[in-house]
């Protein structure tokens, strides 16, 4: 089994402008209450998160609509090094697909902060992903669109083909091939996406 969540700490690198990730005490035991309780504050969308389509589609479903079984079951892991926007070749050879991949875009283990120059999916790799089955992709990146898009190409991609979206995990070592995805986002009703904590296996 292989953890591939980032760890959630203080002060963890998140999207520029966003919430940052924080547990402000509430009950102390050390100020005389009897248990120890925290405020949790965070994006939805720092570190390893899904996104629910409301995310980028005031249409879409949010999370608590999106069945789980979305987020587990078999998966892929696929290397897609060195590019700025990862082509749709890289599917080139890889055979038949699960429903769901994830692309190892070189993201290392730990962002010691945020990063701005990340490989974002192309349209054309989501539709050909799409074509062959799959109903959920899964970067080591931040976004599968670039840090400065306006338009989130990839983002609405994936709304017209119905394929859901895993950002911010740790690949780093992981080595590609066929493995058993558990992806269980917070159960946030109403939520336009989640922290998840995500194991291969
Ligand atoms: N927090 C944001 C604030 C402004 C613009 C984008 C974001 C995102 O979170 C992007 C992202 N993780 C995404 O789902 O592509
Ligand atoms: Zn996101
Ligand atoms: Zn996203």
């Amino acid at each position: 089994m292989r953890d591939v969540t980032r760890q959630l700490t203080p002060g963890h690198p998140n999207w520029p402008g966003d919430e940052p990730y924080r547990l402000e005490p509430r009950l102390r035991i050390s100020g005389g209450d009897a248990v120890n309780t925290v405020l949790i504050a965070t994006s939805s969308h720092t570190g390893t998160h899904v996104d629910a389509p409301f995310h980028y589609d005031d249409a879409g479903l949010q999370l608590h609509e999106v069945p789980l079984s979305v987020w587990v079951g078999p998966c892929r892991v696929l290397s897609a090094t060195g590019f700025d926007v990862v082509p749709a070749s890289v599917l080139d050879g890889a055979g038949d697909l699960p429903e769901r991949v994830l692309l190892y875009t070189g993201q290392p283990a730990r962002w010691e902060t945020f990063p701005t120059t990340f490989s974002a999916l192309s349209p054309e790799l989501i539709r050909a992903l799409a074509e062959r089955g799959v109903k959920l992709v899964g970067t080591d990146a931040p976004s599968v669109d670039p840090l400065t898009s306006k338009t989130l190409d990839a983002h609405m991609a994936c709304k017209e083909a119905g394929v859901f979206i895993l950002e911010g995990l740790d690949l780093d070592g992981v080595a590609p091939g066929a493995y058993e995805l558990v992806c269980l986002p917070l159960p946030l009703w109403g939520g336009d996406g989640a922290p998840a904590r995500v194991i291969l296996r």
